[in-house]
């Protein structure tokens, strides 16, 4: 048996898949192979958020699972939606890295060295209402594109020889991202979650299979797979606690991939500690909750999530910002 490990072409997908495919081989014993997958977001160029965000990047892979196409997806969770996948199970959230966004400035410059009216490239509502909340004066510039392309418009980070003047001061990337195509020199600043609250479930991974081949199911052969049981040693269950907790915010809160809303959590000790944030995009306004809970099981950390989220709710969260937006 061999396993067909799906994935999108991006520079930052291959690497992350191929990742997952040596960690699931060495701990499977089994061969692993990589399957490209085309999916509208590498195909078309406008505006993510019009196209409804990154959940256009998760379908086709879904559908290749269900489809048989490849038995295995890597996902950046961040780019999952909250509901349901039918018949598909997120088998694995392997031990989570920087949850942080990064700033990555022409010249060394840190937020707080950026001139007046600096102009900063991001795609994400969140990072664009953060970013103005704490510097009102700079210029926020909707981007999109992979991470190299996001890079070569900022003069001097494209990384190549024959580098492209650029048009942006900055942009703002998650530290992950960066981390994961070894490109963490480009970073000038790391941004705390006090400045900026990461999106749920940034810096983690998330592999998903059909239900039937996952851990606890049982395979047709009425032993436990050899997949399900690699699956299962990729887990990280203080990740898969974590990423609970932020994504069951966003699920309470209804919102869409576009909202502007942060949320950190990690596990220290018996506890369960959750901040989340949503903000106006134009930074005018923002409200902010923690809570902190001994429930380590999916359901206390969903529970923890919940909690949170209606204390943002009754802080008047939904006057705020328009928390549906692109769903
Ligand atoms: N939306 C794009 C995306 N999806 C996942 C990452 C990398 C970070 C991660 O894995 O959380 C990125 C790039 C970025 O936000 O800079």
């Amino acid at each position: 048996m061999t396993v067909r490990i799906g994935t999108r072409a991006s520079k930052l997908a291959l690497t992350q898949s191929q990742q997952a495919a040596d960690q699931l081989a060495a701990v499977g014993g089994f061969p692993v192979e990589l399957v490209r997958i085309k999916t509208e977001g590498d195909v078309r160029t406008g505006s993510l958020s019009q196209m409804g965000g990154t959940g256009v990047f998760v379908a086709a892979l879904r559908d290749a699972l269900l489809e048989n196409a490849c038995d295995v997806a890597v996902h950046s969770l961040k780019d999952l939606p909250t509901g349901a996948a039918p018949g598909l199970t997120i088998a694995a959230t392997p031990k989570r890295v920087d949850v942080r966004d990064a700033l990555c400035a022409r010249d060394g410059l840190k937020l707080a060295d950026l001139p007046a009216g600096a102009r900063v490239g991001t795609g994400s509502p969140r990072r664009a209402a953060q970013l103005r909340a704490a510097r009102p004066d700079l210029d926020v510039v909707d981007i999109r594109g992979n991470v190299d392309t996001r890079l070569g418009r900022v003069p001097g980070l494209a990384g190549n020889a024959e580098d492209a003047p650029g048009d942006l001061d900055a942009v703002v990337l998650a530290a992950a991202g960066l981390e994961r195509i070894s490109r963490l020199d480009v970073v000038t600043e790391f941004f705390e979650t006090d400045v900026m609250l990461p999106a749920p479930g940034q810096g983690s991974l998330a592999i998903e299979c059909r239900t039937a081949d996952a851990p606890g199911q049982g395979s047709p052969e009425g032993s436990q797979g050899a997949l399900a049981q690699a699956l299962a040693a990729l887990n990280d269950e203080d990740t898969r606690l974590a990423v609970t907790a932020e994504r069951a915010v966003l699920a309470r809160l209804e919102a869409g991939c576009a909202a502007p809303v942060g949320a950190y959590a990690y596990r220290k000790g018996s506890m369960l500690y959750l901040e989340a944030v949503v903000c106006a995009v134009d930074g005018s306004k923002s409200v902010r909750e923690k809570k902190a809970s001994d429930g380590l099981t999916e359901v206390g950390a969903t529970l923890l999530g919940i909690e949170v989220a209606e204390l943002l709710l009754a802080a008047g969260a939904a006057d705020i910002a328009d928390l549906a937006a692109s769903r």
